[in-house]
């Protein structure tokens, strides 16, 4: 037995360096989705399809007990390897970051010849999420009503996706189709939707997500498109964006983001705690020439300086996006607001 805190061997930084492609990084989409929804006819179909794309695959799969085997299969060319990998914690969300992601990065080393990393999980995990749901049995799962103070699962990987793969259209009449629409887009207003059959998505639209740069691209209020709520759906979960002139305060930041996702006592105007599911925003900094990014997945937030810079003082602003439960534009952009110009 391993001492429990023990990672997959650990890479130095500078020996990672060798590939030669732009930046280091590797790109990593991971795929959730509920039961059945087709995240397996999505890898079959991702390991299969000619691609002509080097892609390694963590399949997640949940079991009992602590420590559980991952298969593990690397497409490249065509091929199909299957290796083992062991992330002890079943919950991807917390091993993703510290063990997971070590042992990728140990991966890369042995091979170095891959340029996509997908992870299956039907938890939650970091950005570049690919949710699939299913046309069929969607509004049935996000309706469907949990005790006080839990999280519909459903609703949950709807509202941390970055993309929605709408699958088994063909189950589905129209009319059926446009009420998912409307239901997912009510949950998270500003997800990139796929509809697909067999999960035969279109590669380029879920490998190498750049999930901020689509989010943030253009305009923020072009990107959320406002729908009339669904009287069937449970409406707890909601999305919600505002656009800030001026520079922030980077420790006034900090605190106002650390008092809603670590403290927990932001609440809405009739006492409730706001929970924030996922958190993106592109914020200026003061003093900073480039924009800063902010992604929040649960209580793990970054900030993370982006290679683009201000054009001139007149365009800084600050774009945000939550979604959750009990979020109060109003509340938030006051909160917000106080971090602004000081
Ligand atoms: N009719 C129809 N069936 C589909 C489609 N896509 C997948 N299926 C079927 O749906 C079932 C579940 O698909 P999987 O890919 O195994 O789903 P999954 O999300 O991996 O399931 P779990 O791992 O059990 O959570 C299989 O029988 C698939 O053949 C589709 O577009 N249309
Ligand atoms: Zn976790």
């Amino acid at each position: 037995m391993e001492e429990e805190d023990d990672c997959p061997e650990l890479v130095p930084i500078a020996n990672i360096q060798q590939s030669g492609q732009s930046g280091d990084k590797i790109p990593v989409t991971i795929i959730t989705g509920y039961l059945g929804a087709g995240k397996t006819t999505l890898l079959n179909y991702i390991l299969t399809e000619q691609h002509n794309k080097r892609i390694a695959v963590i399949v997640n799969e949940f079991g009992e007990g602590s420590a559980v085997e991952k298969s593990l299969s690397i497409s490249q060319s065509g091929e199909l390897y299957e290796e083992w990998l062991e992330l002890r914690n079943g919950c991807l969300c917390c091993s993703v970051k510290d063990k997971g992601l070590k042992a990728i990065e140990n991966l890369m080393q042995k091979k170095g010849k891959f340029d996509y990393i997908l992870l299956e999980t039907s938890g939650l995990a970091d950005p570049g999420i690919v949710s699939v749901v299913d046309a069929k049995y969607t509004l049935q799962h996000l309706a469907e009503e949990k005790p006080e103070g839990l999280i519909n699962e459903a609703a949950r990987q709807v509202a941390l996706a970055d993309v929605i793969i709408v699958n088994k259209t063909d189950l589905v009449s129209q009319q059926e189709l446009e009420d998912v629409r409307i239901a997912v887009r009510s949950i998270n207003g500003i997800v990139k939707m796929l509809e697909t059959q067999r999960s035969r998505v279109d590669l380029t639209e879920i490998l190498d997500l750049h999930a901020f740069d689509s989010t943030f691209g253009g305009s923020l209020q072009d990107k959320l498109i406002p729908v009339a709520s669904h009287p069937h759906l449970d409406k707890s979960i909601v999305t919600v964006t505002f656009e800030i002139d001026g520079n922030v305060n980077e420790e006034k930041l900090n605190l106002f983001i650390q008092d809603l996702l670590w403290e927990k006592n932001i609440k809405d105007s009739s006492g409730n705690t706001m929970e924030v599911i996922r958190l993106k925003g592109l914020v200026s900094v003061k003093d900073k020439a480039h924009q800063v990014i902010v992604q929040g997945v649960h209580e793990l937030y970054d900030l993370e300086e982006t290679p683009v810079s201000w054009q001139e003082d007149s365009q800084r602003l600050n774009r945000m996006v939550f979604i959750g439960r009990h979020l109060d534009k109003d509340i938030l952009r006051e909160l917000f607001l106080a971090t602004v110009n000081v």
